[in-house]
Parts: C-alpha cells; structure tokens; sequence
C-alpha cells in the first residue's frame, strides 16, 4: 500500500517505522528513479519519495514552466516499487510565506560547472533539499551520480551542518545505447536524441584514455563533430570536483541539444595529469 501525501501536517502525522529512506524528484519518473527506489528499499525499512518541481532551483530563462508533470503514472511508477510514502506538496505547501527569505548558500562548490552555467539554482536546489530533509525526517536519502555536483554539495551541506542524514549516491541507469536517462529526455525529438548520444560517447572516450590532455582532446573531438550539440562546458576534475590528480577523476559534460540542456559524466582514473 502506498500513501500519497500532499500536505505537511498530513506527513508530520505518519509514523516513522524503522529506517525512513528518502528519494527526492521533480516527478516524471523513468528507470533512474527507480533504481534509487530500489537502492532506498535494499537500505532502508520504509521508503517515502518526493515529487516536487522546486521553482526555486530554476532560472528566469529555465524550463519551469514547461517541465514534464505527471502525477498519475509516477504514483503508478512509485506503487509498482512498493514506495511506502509518497509526498508530492504543492508551491504553497512547501513555501506557505512565497519565496524564503533565508537560503542555503552553496559556496565554492557550487559556483563551478553547473553553478556556472545556472547562477542561483544551487542555493535553490539545496534550499529544498535542506527543507525535504527536515520535513521527511531522513535516515537515509539517494541522489544519483547522473548529477554528479548536486550530490557532491548535498554531501558537502550534511556534513558541514550535521544534518544526521546518510547520503547515499547511485550509478547512473543508461538507456543501452548509452543516453544518460533524465527526465528532459522526453523534450528531444527524434534527431536531437541521436544527436544527444554524443555526449555518452564523448565520455565514454575519453575515459578509455589515462593521461588528462588525451582524455580531454579525446572527449572534445566527438562532441565538435556532432552539428547538432553546443557544449556549455567539458572539464577533467578530481574525483571531489577539485583539481584533476593522478588516481580517481571525473570528466563532465554539460550541452544544448536544441532547446534541450542535457548533463552527463562518467569516472575515469588518470595516470598523468601535465
Ligand atoms: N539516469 C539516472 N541514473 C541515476 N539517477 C538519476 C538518473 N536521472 C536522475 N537521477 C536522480 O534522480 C533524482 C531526481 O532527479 P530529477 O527528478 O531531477 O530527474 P532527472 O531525470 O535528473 O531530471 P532532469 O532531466 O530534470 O535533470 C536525482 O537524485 C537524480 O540525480
Ligand atoms: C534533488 C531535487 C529533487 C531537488 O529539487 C532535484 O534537484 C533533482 O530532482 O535532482
Ligand atoms: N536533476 C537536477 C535538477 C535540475 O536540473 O534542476
């Protein structure tokens, strides 16, 4: 049985049972989602999912407005993985006094790659975070790697604030040619998702090569020869975001595929970095 809940008091009244795991989305669930539902259910006694499309994390240019909202199949989704709660509050609900005036900050982290290109939809992503985190009342919350940053800073956020929440990151779930799945993928027409395949490509080349120069020049080739990508940025870091070292990195792409922005990034060990 899956409880679908919309408002805080009604969350606040159900009882905690055992080991409460968190997965928090923007709805418009697909596979991705799932497997976090599943890691959620191997790790926790209770599993409550978020669906909440947070205007706080998107800029004034961004897709809120038009991003995919589809209640109906994601509870079917969330029933089918044996979610126990589902919390799917409104913008009044989660933001009774309208915008916070008291946000979260989210510091050098977050000022790079994604912060970069998205000024502000990280002090809004952790602002929610933060607020999900108290309102569920954690043990445990999932995050993918697909969005490699995000779950850096929300590990940054639990440790730097002692939240007493486990973060627990999950491998990206891939499409088997490769795509990363994201819920934007469903805005990309036929074409563009061909096109869209060179961005797992890019990577997955890259990361065949050990010394950082290569690996880059590598990644770089494939996307410059894909007309319909416009890459936003492609950087070689460490495997904490910092600067790339010999041992563990992470190469991250960020593109538009038409109007679409997609995000992807793959682990890769490197023995030279000059
Ligand atoms: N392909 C994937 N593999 C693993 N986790 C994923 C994948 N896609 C999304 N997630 C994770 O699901 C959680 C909710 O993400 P969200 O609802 O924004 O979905 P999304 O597909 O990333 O959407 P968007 O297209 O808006 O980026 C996040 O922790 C995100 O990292
Ligand atoms: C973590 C999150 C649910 C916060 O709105 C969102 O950024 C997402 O879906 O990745
Ligand atoms: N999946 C990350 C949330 C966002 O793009 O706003």
């Amino acid at each position: 049985m899956t409880y679908v809940i919309h408002t805080r008091a009604d969350l606040a009244g159900v009882p905690k049972n055992g080991t409460r795991a968190v997965v928090m989305t923007m709805g418009a669930l697909h596979a991705g989602h799932r497997q976090l539902m599943r890691e959620a259910r191997r790790r926790g006694d209770e599993v409550l999912v978020t669906i909440f499309v947070n205007p706080l994390q998107f800029g004034p240019n961004e897709d809120f407005d038009r991003y995919p909202r589809t209640l109906e199949a994601d509870l079917e989704a969330c029933r089918a993985e044996g979610v126990d709660i589902v919390f799917a509050p409104s913008r009044g609900e989660m933001y009774p006094g309208g915008a916070p005036s008291i946000t979260m900050n989210a510091g050098p982290l977050g000022e790079i790659l994604e912060g970069a290109s998205r000024p502000g939809h990280f002090a809004g992503m952790l602002t929610v975070v933060q607020k999900l985190l108290m309102l569920t009342r954690a043990d445990l919350a999932f995050f993918g790697e697909k969005d490699f940053q995000q779950l850096a800073l929300i590990r940054r956020m639990a440790a730097d604030l002692e939240l007493g929440v486990e973060i627990v990151g999950v491998p990206t779930v891939r499409e088997p040619d490769g795509l990363a799945l994201s819920s934007r993928n469903r805005y990309l027409s036929a074409g563009e998702r061909r096109s869209a395949l060179a961005l797992s490509r890019a990577l997955r080349e890259g990361a065949t090569h050990t010394e950082a120069a290569s690996a880059l020049a590598a990644a770089r080739k494939i996307l410059a020869d894909e007309p319909g990508v416009q890459v936003d940025y492609l950087e070689l870091t460490g495997a904490d975001l910092g600067r790339p070292e010999p041992g563990p990195a992470r190469l991250l792409v960020a593109a538009r595929v038409g109007r679409t922005r997609l995000i992807d990034n793959v682990a890769l060990t490197l023995e030279k970095v000059a």
